[in-house]
């Protein structure tokens, strides 16, 4: 495709990475500075603390802050503020044992419960339970008698709990993914499935899992603090939940004891919590590539101006340029295509993949994909050019006078509703009916496309129905308001071909019956010679031929057009002549 791609420089950078749109946010960057300030103090303590956080000086009890220590001394003489420092990388060491073994747990067996389910699942997720059962601030205090003062084993023992979370997290998402189709592949690419969990899965859950990260070491710290200050700490080591409780025995003498510990805790943790909200929101803004549109070159700049209308024509495409933004420009995949459709006629749009006939569709449906553009040209529909037209304007034409029949039938209904509430709801949008009538236009419309018991499909959910059924079902939905114009997308291609055959005959008697003039989009000359007056044949972004159907079966003018078709005749004659040797082989 490299020969239909136009760069064209500009300004400004259209992707952000997930830290870019962390950082950007201000709350993200504030939380990642004040996290970033407690990692470098925890872990630089030894340099920063200026005393030993042990040392008694019985003058320096109580001190008000800045007489020889920075907040003070507390009720024993000691430093507050290395006491806050050490207490800083203590904390985090107790806070991070939980989050590590939590996390090490849970994404272990979340990741081998979702993807091989069975006993795995059945194991995990009973042991998960039973975990969330037990009240885990009972359970370390009881432990506590048992183990004696160790914070950091009752923060393993306290992680162990923590880790259902991790696990629930992990499995669902695994469950997710485990039966996307690239998954698929990479199992019969021959991929182990430690392979698949490494390589794939694992890169699913990361995101998710380092926002729970963010969150659990909150939690961990919060009771890390709590049993500290209920004096089930090492009082030989400081943390911040130990200075806390020094403070609260000593707060009617010094009360400035409790707030320093205390602002150290609550600032720590609330910055996990907004890390998290931050990754969150980014994954969010970052599910769907942002763009920031490039500056428009002046080459496209210039207004085109639409064609005077001409009797009998319905669409008049004129020099279409459809580009997306790359990089610091635009990336053109439709350059100057001009199409005429007359009233009446169904027109193929032909050309191998990536040729560009799906975008000239969405084009006048003006659907484009997110940051897909058209830079010039005009398409002018009934003597009205769509590119000037509003999201609103566009809006009350797609649907009425404009319908579009999509290539995948089963991926464009809703698997949480019934057929019938799909069709019913943009019948009364669009063409004003009462729910009444719109359900018995929808049945007509059922009964008119061939389908045998049209309340029974009005009743079926989508995974009721074959493929052929979803078929004629959109084809109905797309009938049922007398379009002008309808476009069809690959209607067939999805479909066995005998259903093809009939969902093309069902085609060609709807154009007649409600007089349409159709756009079939179709890399299949066979569709084209069955239903098509005209084609235009299109190759990298353009159209190269444009011609009535019978001269170009019998005249094709453009070589890739000879090519086409002869890439045809040559697959129809090799499998004709090969097709007895196969079945010799196999006997
Ligand atoms: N969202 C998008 N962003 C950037 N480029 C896109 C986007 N969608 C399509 N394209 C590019 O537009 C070009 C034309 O795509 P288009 O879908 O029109 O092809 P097509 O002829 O309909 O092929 P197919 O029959 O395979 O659908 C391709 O090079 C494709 O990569």
């Amino acid at each position: 495709m490299t020969e239909t791609t136009a760069s064209i420089p500009a300004a400004g950078p259209q992707r952000s990475s997930l830290t870019g749109l962390v950082l950007r946010n201000p709350l993200g960057l504030l939380a990642t500075a004040l996290i970033i300030v407690v990692l470098l103090t925890a872990i630089f303590a030894p340099l920063i603390a200026p005393n030993d956080p042990a040392a008694v000086q019985i003058f320096k009890v109580n001190v008000a802050p800045g007489d020889g220590y920075l907040l003070g001394g507390d009720g024993s003489g000691r430093d507050i503020f290395s006491r806050l420092v050490w207490g800083a990388r203590n904390t985090l060491i107790g806070a991070a044992i939980a989050v590590v073994v939590a996390a090490l747990l849970g994404v272990t067996a979340g990741l081998f419960a979702g993807y091989f389910g069975k006993w795995y699942e059945t194991a995990s997720s009973w042991i998960s339970d039973a975990l969330m059962a037990l009240p885990a601030l009972i359970v370390l205090l009881a432990l506590y008698q048992a183990l004696g003062a160790s914070i950091y084993l009752s923060m393993g023992i306290f992680g162990i709990m923590l880790s259902p979370g991790f696990y629930r997290l992990t499995r669902t998402l695994v469950k997710g993914v485990k039966n996307e189709l690239y998954i698929d592949a990479a199992r019969v690419s021959g991929l182990t499935d430690m392979r698949i969990i490494i390589r794939h899965i694992l890169l699913v859950v990361r995101a998710p899992v380092v926002i729970q990260t963010s969150i659990v070491a909150g939690i961990a710290i919060v009771i890390q603090a709590g049993l500290e200050f209920l004096g089930l700490g090492d009082p030989s080591m400081p943390t911040w939940g130990g200075i806390l409780q020094n403070g609260f025995q000593n707060m009617y003498n010094a009360p400035l004891g409790i707030l320093w510990p205390g602002l150290a805790i609550s600032i720590t943790v609330a910055s996990l919590v907004l890390l998290a909200n931050a990754i969150r929101d980014a994954m969010q803004t970052g599910a769907a590539p942002s763009f920031r549109t490039p500056a428009i070159p002046a080459k496209y700049a210039a207004a085109t101006p639409a064609p005077t209308p001409e009797e009998g024509v319905l669409l008049d495409i004129r020099d279409l340029v459809v580009a997306y933004p790359d990089g610091n420009g635009w990336r053109e995949v439709v350059h100057g295509v001009t199409l005429q459709v007359r009233k009446g006629d169904v027109v193929g749009l032909v050309g191998e993949s990536g040729s560009g006939k799906t975008q000239t569709a969405f084009a006048v449906l003006d659907l484009l994909s997110t940051g897909g553009k058209v830079l010039s040209g005009s398409i002018t529909f009934d003597g009205e050019d769509l590119t000037k037209k509003s999201e609103t304007e566009m809006r009350a034409l797609r649907g009425r006078r404009i319908a579009y029949v999509p290539q995948e039938p089963m991926s464009n209904l809703d698997p949480s509703f019934r057929i019938g509430a799909q069709m019913v709801e943009p019948l009364m949008n669009v063409l004003g009916l009462s729910k009444a009538q719109a359900k018995a236009r929808v049945l007509e419309m059922l009964a008119r496309v061939g389908l045998p018991d049209p309340e029974r499909t009005f009743n079926a959910y989508p995974h009721q129905v074959s493929g052929g059924m979803a078929q004629r079902v959109l084809i109905a939905g797309a009938v049922a308001s007398s379009p002008d114009l309808l476009i069809a997308d690959e209607p067939t291609t999805a479909l066995d071909v005998t259903v093809q055959a009939e969902v093309l005959e069902l085609l060609r008697e709807l154009r007649e019956e409600f007089h349409m003039t159709v756009v079939m989009v179709t890399h299949n000359f066979g569709v084209v010679a069955d239903i098509c007056d005209r084609v235009a044949v299109m190759k990298k972004g353009e159209i190269v031929e444009e011609n009535a159907i019978g001269a170009l079966f019998s005249n094709p003018q453009h070589p890739y057009t000879r090519m086409l078709l002869g890439s045809v005749l040559e697959d129809t004659e090799v499998r004709a002549y090969r097709a007895p040797a196969a079945k010799g082989n196999a006997a």
